[in-house]
C-alpha cells in the first residue's frame, strides 16, 4: 500500500505553518483525512495539533541549552538526532493509510535544504524503503519578495538547489499573495510566475547604468577604493543578470500562487500536490450500491 504526503519546506517566515494550517483545515472542509507532522524543533503554537511531533522526541531549547549551541547548529543537531532515531518518525507513519494526506511542516534554516545532506537521506527514508510514501516538496517563496527583485531571484535559486538536492516532485508557491494584491499588474506578475531574466533590465528600483565601467566608477556603481566591488554597483548587476539566466536556462522554476485565505487558492494548491503524488490514482472509487447497503445493514460510513 502507497502513502502520500507533502513536504512543506521554505526560508524562515516564508508562511510554511499557515499554510500547512490552511491545508489541514481546506481538507477537513473537504472530508479529506489528513496526518500532521511536525518537524521543527523550535515550533511552539499549532492551529492544529500535530499527530507527530519531533518537539516530542527533541526541541531546540533543550539542545540550545544543554549543548550550548546557537539556533542553526542546534536545528542541524536535532536533524543528525532525528536520524539516529528514525523509529520515531516511521513507527507512527507505518500505520497512516492510503486515503491520508501526510502534512510535513519543515523548519525555516536554510542551510537544512543547501548545506547539509541531512534531508535527501530524510527523504530518501520516507519514500523508499517500507515506508513508500509519494511525496511532494512544497517549496513557500513569500511574494513580497517580487518587490526587490535580486532578492527573488536569489530566492528562486534557493528553491532550485533544493529542487536538485532531493530529487522529488516539487512544487514551487509564491505564498502571501494577498500581500502583493492590487500592488503588482497581472501581465507583470506573470514574470514572477514563470521567473523571466529581464525582470532585472527593467527594475525600476535600480538606477540606469552604463556597459563602461569606468563610467560606473564615477556614477557611483563601483567603489574605485575598493579592490572587489561593492554590493550594488555593475558586477552586483552582473551577477545577478547570471543567477537568473541560470534559472532561465534550466527553465524548472514557476511558481503557484497561494493565497491561504482563498478557498479556491487553496484548491488550486492541492490539485497540483495531488497530480504530483498520484493521490486519486489511489483512491478505489466507491460504488453507489456500496453506500446503499452500509445504509441498510447499518453501518455509519
Ligand atoms: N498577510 C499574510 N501573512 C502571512 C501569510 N502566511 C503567513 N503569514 C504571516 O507570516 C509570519 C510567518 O508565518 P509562518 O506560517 O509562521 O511562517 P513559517 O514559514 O512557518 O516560519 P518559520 O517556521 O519560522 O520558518 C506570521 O506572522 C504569519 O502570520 C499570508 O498568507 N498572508
Ligand atoms: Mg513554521
Amino acid at each position: 500500500m502507497s502513502k502520500y504526503g507533502t513536504l512543506v519546506m521554505g526560508p524562515a517566515g516564508a508562511g510554511k505553518s499557515t499554510f500547512c494550517s490552511a491545508l489541514i483545515q481546506h481538507l477537513q472542509n473537504n472530508k479529506r483525512p489528513c496526518f500532521y507532522v511536525n518537524l521543527d524543533p523550535a515550533a511552539e503554537e499549532f492551529d492544529f495539533e500535530p499527530d507527530l511531533d519531533i518537539k516530542d522526541l527533541i526541541s531546540l531549547a533543550d539542545v540550545m541549552e544543554e549543548m550550548s549551541l546557537g539556533p542553526n547548529g542546534g536545528l542541524i543537531y536535532c536533524f543528525e538526532f532525528l536520524m539516529d532515531n528514525l523509529d520515531f518518525l516511521t513507527e507512527p507513519l507505518d500505520e497512516v493509510t492510503d486515503e491520508y494526506l501526510i502534512v510535513i511542516d519543515m523548519p525555516g534554516q536554510i542551510e537544512l535544504y543547501t548545506h547539509v545532506p541531512i534531508l535527501p537521506d530524510l527523504v530518501k527514508t520516507l519514500m523508499r524503503g517500507s515506508l513508500n510514501i509519494n511525496l511532494c516538496a512544497a517549496y513557500l517563496l513569500e511574494a513580497t519578495f517580487i518587490v526587490d527583485r535580486p532578492k527573488f531571484f536569489s530566492g528562486t535559486l534557493s528553491a532550485m538547489s533544493a529542487m536538485l538536492m532531493l530529487e522529488m516532485p516539487h512544487i514551487n508557491i509564491l505564498s502571501k499573495m494577498d500581500l502583493v494584491k492590487g500592488q503588482v499588474k497581472h501581465r507583470e506578475l506573470k514574470r514572477f510566475i514563470d521567473p523571466d531574466p529581464n525582470l532585472l533590465d527593467d527594475d525600476p528600483s535600480r538606477k540606469p547604468k552604463g556597459d563602461d565601467e569606468e563610467e560606473d566608477v564615477q556614477r557611483g556603481y563601483q567603489d574605485p577604493g575598493l579592490t572587489k566591488s561593492v554590493m550594488s554597483g555593475a558586477s552586483f548587476d552582473r551577477l545577478n543578470k547570471a543567477v537568473a539566466q541560470l534559472i532561465d536556462d534550466f527553465s524548472m522554476v514557476s511558481f503557484l500562487k497561494l493565497d491561504v485565505k482563498d478557498e479556491d487558492s487553496l484548491a488550486a494548491v492541492l490539485s497540483y500536490i495531488d497530480d504530483a503524488i498520484q493521490y486519486h490514482e489511489a483512491q478505489e472509487p466507491k460504488e453507489p450500491k456500496d453506500d446503499a447497503l452500509e445504509a441498510s445493514m447499518g453501518i455509519d460510513g
